[in-house]
Parts: C-alpha cells; sequence; structure tokens
C-alpha cells in the first residue's frame, strides 16, 4: 500500500515567494536592479540614518568606517547595502562568504591586499570556521594578522601590518555569531521587513527600470503581496509583467496584478503554499502548537533552517504564528486566515 503524503508534501515547484535568488539569470537582474547609492536605497530608515552619519564622519576624517555587520531574513537588501557603503566612501569592494574562507590563508590573502580603507564584505558570516574567525580578531582590531611562516621546527609566527579597512558581516542568523566577533562590530544594523507602501516605491522604480508600463494600483498590489521583501517583489513583478504581455496589452494594472498573482498561488497576504502548509501544519497536526521546528519541518517536508530563517519570520512578524519557549504555536489570525474555526480555550486567551 502507498502512503498517502498529498496534504503536507513539498511543493514539487520552486516558490515564488522564496526569499533565496532563483538562477544566476534572476541574480544578473537583481544586480542591474540594485540601488548604487543610499539616497536610492528605500526604507530601512533607522540603518540608513546611522549609516549615513558614521559613512559622513569617516569621510570627513579620511579613516576607515567602523565595522558594520547587518543582518535579517534573506532579499532585505545586505548585499545591496554593503555595495553601497563601499560606493559612498569611495573605496573598493572586496567580496566573500563565510563558507568560501577554508584556510586561515584564504583570507590573509585577502586580507594582504585591501587599500586603504577598502570594504571587505563577507557574507553568511556566522559560517566562518573558527580558525579562520581566529585570524580576524587582530585584524579587525588592530589591523594586524599573525601568520606562520615555514613548518615543523622552523616554523614562527610573524606578525603583519594590514591598510585600515571595513568589515561589512551579513548574517540571517545573529544569534549564530561567536560572541568575540559579534562584539567587534561598532555599527550593527538589523534589517526589517518592508511596508507595503516601501516596496510600492521599490516595484514603480523596478518597472521604470524594466521599461515596464505600470499603474500606481497595480504596483501596489505586487507591493503588498511580497512578503515585505524587495527580492520577492522584483520577482513578482517580472512575472506579472509576463503575464501583463501575454493577457493584456503589456500594462500592469490592478486587475492584471489581481489574476497573475492569484495565478501564481499568491494569497491577499502574500503567504505562499509553504506558509500555508506551514499554518495548516500547526493548526490541524499539532492543535495549534506548541509545537517543535523539528517536527514542524517533518511534517512539510522542509528543512527547519528554511522554517526559521525564510518562512517563519515573516509569519511571525505579521502575528500569524508565536514563538514561545515550549514551541511554535498559531495565533487567531491563523486560523481566521485559514477559515478554521479555533479551540475555544483559544478564543478566550487561555490556551
Ligand atoms: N532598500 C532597497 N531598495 C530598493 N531595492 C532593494 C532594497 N533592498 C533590496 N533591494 C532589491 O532586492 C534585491 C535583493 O537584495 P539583496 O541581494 O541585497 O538581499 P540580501 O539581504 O543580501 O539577501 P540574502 O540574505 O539572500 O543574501 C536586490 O537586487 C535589490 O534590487
Ligand atoms: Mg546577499
Amino acid at each position: 500500500m502507498s502512503i498517502q503524503t498529498d496534504d503536507f508534501a513539498p511543493a514539487p515547484t520552486k516558490r515564488v515567494v522564496s526569499a533565496a535568488p532563483a538562477s544566476p539569470q534572476e541574480e544578473a537582474l537583481e544586480r542591474a536592479l540594485r540601488p548604487k547609492l543610499l539616497q536610492e536605497y528605500v526604507g530601512q530608515a533607522k540603518a540608513r540614518e546611522q549609516l549615513e552619519i558614521f559613512i559622513g564622519a569617516a569621510k570627513k576624517r579620511s579613516e576607515a568606517l567602523d565595522h558594520v555587520l547587518l543582518f535579517g531574513p534573506p532579499g532585505l537588501g545586505k548585499t545591496t547595502l554593503s555595495h553601497i557603503i563601499a560606493a559612498e566612501l569611495g573605496v573598493n569592494l572586496r567580496q566573500t562568504s563565510g563558507p568560501v574562507l577554508e584556510k586561515p590563508k584564504d583570507l590573509a590573502a585577502l586580507l594582504t591586499n585591501l587599500e586603504r580603507n577598502d570594504v571587505l564584505f563577507i557574507d553568511e558570516i556566522h559560517r566562518l570556521s573558527p580558525v579562520v574567525e581566529e585570524i580576524l580578531y587582530p585584524a579587525l582590531e588592530d589591523y594586524q594578522i599573525d601568520i606562520m611562516i615555514g613548518e615543523g621546527p622552523a616554523a614562527r609566527s610573524i606578525k603583519l601590518d594590514l591598510q585600515p579597512f571595513t568589515l561589512v558581516g551579513a548574517t540571517t542568523r545573529a544569534g549564530m555569531l561567536t560572541n568575540p566577533l559579534r562584539d567587534r562590530f561598532g555599527i550593527v544594523a538589523r534589517l526589517e521587513f518592508y511596508t507595503p507602501e516601501e516596496l510600492a516605491r521599490i516595484v514603480m522604480r523596478s518597472a521604470g527600470l524594466l521599461g515596464a508600463p505600470i499603474d500606481a494600483e497595480g504596483g501596489y498590489e505586487i507591493a503588498r503581496r511580497s512578503r515585505g521583501t524587495p527580492r520577492i517583489a522584483n520577482r513578482l513583478l517580472r512575472r506579472v509583467r509576463d503575464y501583463a504581455d501575454v493577457k493584456g496589452n503589456g500594462r500592469i494594472t490592478l486587475d492584471m496584478a489581481n489574476r497573475a498573482l492569484t495565478l501564481l498561488d499568491v494569497d491577499p497576504q502574500g503567504f505562499d503554499v509553504m506558509d500555508r502548509k506551514l499554518l495548516e501544519a500547526v493548526i490541524h497536526r499539532f492543535d495549534g502548537g506548541p509545537v517543535g521546528l523539528d517536527n514542524i519541518a517533518a511534517s512539510i517536508g522542509e528543512e527547519s533552517g528554511t522554517i526559521e530563517d525564510v518562512i517563519e519570520p515573516y509569519l511571525i512578524q505579521q502575528g500569524y504564528l508565536q514563538r514561545t519557549p515550549r514551541g511554535r504555536v498559531a495565533t487567531l489570525a491563523a486560523y481566521r486566515h485559514l477559515g478554521v474555526a479555533a479551540p475555544q480555550q483559544r478564543e478566550a486567551g487561555l490556551f
């Protein structure tokens, strides 16, 4: 007998509202849509204001900007902001990522090649190996590194001076950074989900760059359904534009946006199949919770890391899911969204 898993099986196709870049082509398009200066960077008022001041001060004194840690869910603009920081400072940007830096010498090579006040961008900085991280500490603090020369009994360690530089680290999981590393960042910016109004500005700007005719209402509808995430907004814009090209006269109107997004299975809250699966699992399989992350992961066929980094932050921010010490709990809003009657004690707030 075959086991029926259709209800909660993983989605067969790529999530249209997944926050990760879908393909190399999409990454190339993203680069084209990426704002180059702080002034064009929409939203994130707090992070922008902080950076404006500190960048201005560093430039005035011709010093390296303090090290910057950017954290927040995927697709909110960490990589974009790191490029903007280098552009605003008028310096080079060297880019790498935690998992790529396998050996201390990989990082040493990068560091010794930096020019005065350059920016070194390390993406996924929570995935640096401990031996590489060791090298980084003195580099961040004193612009010096200790490297080993030679082997065996003749081996000795020498200190090398570096040019002053700025490390910009990006991570989706600030909680996974070691304390000594986190403490070495002078500027810590947490990126927040964007409001629909902010995303609408991004959509209108991107439509302009793509040469796609669009109504304000059409743009707002795309923005509203983009899970607070610019990467998703830009992706949905392209899909809706395709739809309008084929089914209409090319203009992105409210009606075109609605029809295209319904076809893509993005609901009016911007939730897609995976979001609904998660909420359905918590409600139907685990009585609304509390339920542990691993149990949810097993029941919807998704990795717990992806749930934690990508799916759940938006559901939590929007008030559909709560993270409690005993596990995840579906809120009344989740019951309502799925059209399911909530248990009485939950209605009364007694769970
Ligand atoms: N504030 C913004 N204003 C305008 N466009 C933005 C903004 N933030 C992000 N974008 C757009 O969203 C896309 C994704 O942003 P980015 O690659 O910087 O996200 P990220 O946080 O680095 O994601 P990941 O965690 O997956 O690396 C960019 O190509 C850019 O076009
Ligand atoms: Mg990035």
